[in-house]
């Protein structure tokens, strides 16, 4: 701790003078919301006494309309208001448990005095509104803190650049209002701050990281001018910290324009999403829509096909990898999600444009109402000038005008009849009124009965046709199913064929799966960008930042299809190529290493320094990757990972449980049991479930919890867990290359400690770490 007695004496004096003005406005806010909220409530109760129903005549049911109209609008924009007031509120509630955590003295160039920058979570006006006593984190003048020592400085502004001197950076921790401590950086070695964060214990929720943001984080999260940003960095680099201010960022920089819901964040599953949900919040924002590529892809696709998901993939090749059936899956896989294999869906499409759409007939009870031949001729009509769909659009416009006639002619068939006799008493209410309205003079009894029927009949009709007329507007007369079956008959021919090696092979397996209405999780991208460019349907266009994070367990094919669901948006993408899991990326490069297929200009940043794990688990987790020694581990200090091995399972067994009961009595909050693939959790819980309190995560588990948890560590991607246990780290599971990746996934979940343990022989992986990294115990 730094600062002498009257600096400390200084800070204290301002501090209580800065939480004072923050009760005051808290108090005036809360007056101004209690009054804003009783005239709400009191509104609402006489909502009705200022609006002027009338609905005699078209013109005054007009007129009533927009008269009801206003009242809502200004009901609303007196709600919006007082949600923006809630929300001022929590920040102050927020800045009065710590108002701000750094300061810089800033010497403008040319001036005289330097000014006293405080910054924290969000700004603080004084008293008459005219000046800053906190600036956001996210004020252009802030990012001097996380950018410079002191010294010479200069920051980006809309208007410029300005330059000056910092002539002092100080950090603060202050907690429940009370100043804990006082940091003069350039005087004080080592940061203080971020290890008191760092050793603290994990939670189940992720942390927001402004007070401590690293000058190479801070580069990705101002990152204005890239339309891709790549960011590579190491585990626990601190990448989805990064993302997340970044998010925070943007939505404050560009308040007159962007919203939450311009943006999206994929994450790597739904337990994840809950992890990081409190991030924004906590910063003041609202969340943006947090998903995943599964659920993408499932609202999408609908219930059209069954569909094998990412982690359904990830398990059967984990557990059956060394099969035949695996190996020809490979090469479907690798097929299906290149760059290459959209180049065969591109051309195949340009070839539709001239011949090939395979239409469905228009039937109705059994009848065909409109062949598909007459809508193929008449889609294949229309000018080859148009795009596809466009041609389907008047395809569309089309067919409703011809059923419109038939409509017509069905209001005589003798099944109209019949189920006028099965309308309910509303219906015929509702006949008798547009009756009435017709003709209200006649008193021609007779003539009403038939024409009553006829307005039933008409009735029963337009009410059948409409989900025939659905259709039609949805485009489903086009069988996207069966044109995107034909690219796999007679291997493409006469169409397109695509320059494979096992082609034949393939087209014979996709066939196979259309065949049952199932898709495996590599066809599903193909299929639904294939639907995409016919259909056109269903882009983003609102979205204008998407960030991906774990975004090397994306394949090009994968990447290339969010590009056009999101053609407006900027992209980051945040990843590990150590920690690409997926089969796509096992034996090719995936997008994100080889960044071949990312054919627009991009930006890259690398992260090296690893946050998460202490130095020692570092030095350990880092030799088991290619190129791991560019690894910089934080400066944490902590003890070693262990490795236990023994030869039969029961005692593996009582040896686990006995470090669980250890780590649990030491008071650690998160400890994960890491397993390579669900089956083996499963035997795992079976194991331990009885005799400690343990929790069975699977991908169902939408919320973290903490205490003990089994996990796959396809699962635990991105989380982070105060130990980890390597169930079994022996050479029996891990032993291929292509499970390297995962088991580096799985260590570097631990914060404090890592403890492996083996039946029988240990995992080759371990052969290249020096026996002083760890210690072995029996
Ligand atoms: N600047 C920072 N200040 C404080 N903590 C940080 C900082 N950067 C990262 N951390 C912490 O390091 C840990 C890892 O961060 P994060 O999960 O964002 O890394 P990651 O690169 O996404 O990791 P992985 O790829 O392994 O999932 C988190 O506990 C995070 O709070």
């Amino acid at each position: 701790m730094s600062g002498n007695n009257k600096e400390w004496q200084e800070e204290r004096e301002r501090l209580v003078v800065i939480k004072g003005i923050i009760e005051q406005k808290q108090d005036r806010l809360k007056d101004q919301a209690g009054d804003l909220r009783q005239g709400i409530i009191s509104f609402r109760k006489n909502f009705w006494d200022d609006v002027t129903v009338n609905i005699d005549e078209p013109d005054d049911i007009i007129e009533t309309e927009a008269s009801i109209r206003q009242q809502a609008e200004v009901l609303s924009e007196r709600e919006r208001n007082h949600g923006r007031m809630h929300a001022r509120m929590k920040t102050l509630d927020r800045l009065q448990h710590s108002p701000y955590f750094g300061r810089i003295d800033f010497l403008e160039e040319n001036d005289r005095e330097a000014d006293q920058i405080y910054i924290g979570i969000a700004s603080l006006m004084d008293e008459k509104d005219e000046d800053f006593l906190i600036y956001d984190w996210r004020a252009p003048i802030s990012s001097l803190y996380y950018d410079y020592y002191p010294g010479p400085v200069h920051y980006r502004t809309p208007e410029g650049s300005i330059s000056g001197d910092m002539m002092l950076k100080r950090q603060f921790i202050i907690k429940h209002g009370v100043l804990e401590g006082l940091f003069d950086t350039g005087v004080t070695i080592g940061d203080q701050l971020l290890q008191e964060l760092l050793g603290a214990h994990a939670s189940t929720k992720m942390k927001n990281i402004v007070a401590t943001i690293q000058k190479e984080q801070n580069q990705i999260i101002r990152n204005e001018k890239s339309k891709i940003l790549i960011v590579q960095g190491v585990a626990g680099s601190g990448k989805t910290s990064a993302a997340l201010q970044r998010v925070a960022y943007l939505l404050y920089t560009h308040r007159e324009t962007l919203n939450n819901g311009n943006m999206v964040l994929f994450s790597p599953n739904p337990l994840f999403n809950s992890y990081v949900r409190s991030v924004l919040p906590e910063l003041g924002e609202e969340n943006i829509r947090q998903t995943t590529y599964n659920e993408y892809i499932e609202e999408r696709l609908g219930d059209s096909f069954r569909f094998e998901d990412s982690f359904e993939q990830m398990e059967n090749f984990l557990v059956n990898g060394d099969s035949a059936d695996s190996q020809n899956r490979m090469a479907n896989i690798l097929i299906k999600s290149s760059l290459a294999f959209k180049k065969v869906i591109d051309k195949y499409t340009t070839v539709l444009a001239r011949e090939g759409l395979i239409f469905k007939d228009i039937t109705f009870r059994g009848r065909t109402l409109l062949e598909a031949r007459v809508i193929n001729d008449y889609f294949y009509g229309l000018s080859s000038s148009m795009s596809i769909r466009s041609r389907m659009e008047f395809v569309a416009e089309w067919l409703l005008a011809k059923l419109k006639e038939i409509e017509r002619s069905e209001w005589q068939e003798q099944w109209v009849e019949s189920e006028v006799q099965l309308l309910d008493k509303e219906d015929y209410l509702v006949a008798f009124k547009k009756l009435q309205k017709k003709n209200p003079w006649t008193d021609d009894s007779f003539d009403d009965f038939d024409r009553e029927q006829e307005i039933l009949g008409e009735m029963v009709v337009k009410r059948r046709f409409k989900p025939i007329k659905d259709d039609i507007k949805r485009l489903a007369f086009i069988d996207i199913k069966s044109t995107y079956c034909q690219l796999f008959k007679s291997g493409g021919e006469p169409f397109v064929k695509a320059d494979t090696e096992n082609w034949d092979q393939i087209c014979k397996f996709t066939l196979e799966q259309l065949d049952r209405n199932d898709l495996t999780w590599e066809d599903v991208t193909p299929y639904l960008y294939f639907q995409t460019q016919l259909l056109g349907r269903n882009i983003y266009s609102n979205i204008r930042h998407v960030s991906i994070d774990e975004a090397q367990d994306y394949s090009p094919f994968q990447f290339a299809y969010l590009k056009v669901l999101f053609p407006n948006a900027k992209m980051t993408l945040l990843g590990d190529f150590n920690q690409a899991i997926y089969a796509h990326a096992l034996n090719t490069a995936s997008f994100f290493s080889s960044e071949m297929s990312i054919t627009e200009p991009y930006e890259k940043i690398t992260l090296t320094r690893s946050y998460r794990s202490t130095r020692p688990i570092v030095e350990f987790t880092k030799k088991l990757v290619k190129e791991g020694e560019r690894i910089v581990p934080f400066n944490r200090d902590g003890d070693k990972p262990t490795l236990t091995q023994a030869e039969d399972a029961k005692s593996v067994h009582k040896k686990i449980l006995d470090r669980v009961n250890n780590l649990q009595s030491k008071g650690l909050q998160t400890i994960a049991v890491i397993c390579k693939t669900m089956a083996e959790c499963i035997e795992a819980y079976d194991e331990l479930r009885n005799r400690t309190a343990i929790q069975l995560m699977d991908r169902e588990t939408h919320a973290f919890t903490k205490g003990t948890v089994i996990i796959p560590a396809y699962l635990a991607k991105g989380i982070e867990f105060d130990a980890v246990i390597i169930y079994d780290a022996s050479r029996t599971k891990y032993s291929k290359e292509s499970e390297r990746k995962l088991f580096y996934t799985a260590c570097t979940r631990a914060m404090h400690e890592l403890h492996l343990f083996s039946l029988g022989e240990v995992s080759p992986f371990l052969e290249k770490i020096p026996h002083s990294s760890y210690n072995k115990l029996v």
